[in-house]
């Protein structure tokens, strides 16, 4: 089986997020347009790094996003890794991740887990708990959130569940973006899934963005780079990569979480 992926590439408007409502229902126009399967958005999309904004911007219980992308998902019938927005629930602000399916339907929504101490996250934002595994197109996912994907075990927990796909959503600064690289090729190869991955593009008040949003096959080879521009760039994996790689070597069979801490 086939899946075409769009990376949805795009600049966010720092702290407007009626722009980014707009600009994220244009390029969700274009990714069906191009009759992708799934499309897939880069974090904080509403708000940008707005912090210390986010009393008055932060979406109240999400429900402005997940209204959007429920209607989007169902006007083009289009899978939606809603990459993730600034929120806020039970006074405190969350930075959630929805995903949504071709009919609307919300499958998952995720609180990012590794909150990122260099650009004050910890400061503003509640660290969620949960994990964040679904089934979307036919397929056993899994979705992280920037940050996230230093932490190998946390990836390895989600994926655990059979994962074919693991999706990231980022605002990856640009001095760090050969890290970004290398860290995702090997959360493919030790995961043998699968790596969508999206990074936004522009300037906030205090970073670069330049994109390299990627698709990694299960051994680690780059199969898509969007380059540093604003775009939706498509790719289409094939899973019966997944069965050749992990029936030569079966890593999930072979672990021995016994003796991991
Ligand atoms: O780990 C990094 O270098 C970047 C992480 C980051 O920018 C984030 O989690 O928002």
């Amino acid at each position: 089986m086939g899946l075409t992926v769009a990376l949805a590439q795009m600049d966010v408007d720092f702290a407007n997020p009626g722009a980014n409502f707009e600009r994220v229902s244009q390029v969700i126009a274009e990714a069906a347009k191009e009759h992708a399967d799934i499309v897939v958005l880069p974090e904080m999309w509403n708000t940008g790094y707005a912090l210390d904004q986010l009393n008055g911007l932060a979406d109240p219980n999400g429900q402005n996003t997940q209204e959007l992308l429920q209607e989007l998902a169902r006007n083009y019938h289009i899978n939606i890794v809603g990459g993730s927005v600034a929120t806020a629930r039970d006074d405190r602000f969350y930075n959630t991740s929805y995903i949504v399916d071709d009919q609307g339907r919300l499958v998952s929504s995720y609180d990012k887990v590794h909150l990122f101490g260099l650009m004050n996250e910890e400061q503003y934002i509640t660290a969620g708990k949960t994990e964040n595994y679904f089934q979307l197109a036919g397929a056993a996912s899994a979705g992280v959130i920037c940050y996230d994907i230093r932490f190998p075990e946390w990836l390895r927990t989600n994926a655990r569940h059979g994962a074919k796909v693991l999706y990231v959503s980022a605002e990856w600064p640009q001095p760090r973006i050969a890290q970004w690289e290398v860290l995702l090729r090997a959360r493919a190869i030790e995961n043998q899934a699968f790596v969508v991955a999206v990074n936004r593009v522009g300037d906030d008040p205090d970073n670069h963005f330049n994109g390299h949003s990627l698709v990694i096959d299960p051994l680690g080879n780059i199969i898509a780079n969007a380059g540093e521009t604003e775009k939706v760039k498509l790719a289409t994996i094939d899973f019966s990569q997944i069965e050749a790689v992990r029936g030569q070597i079966p890593v999930f069979k072979d672990r021995r979480p016994e003796l991991y801490r």
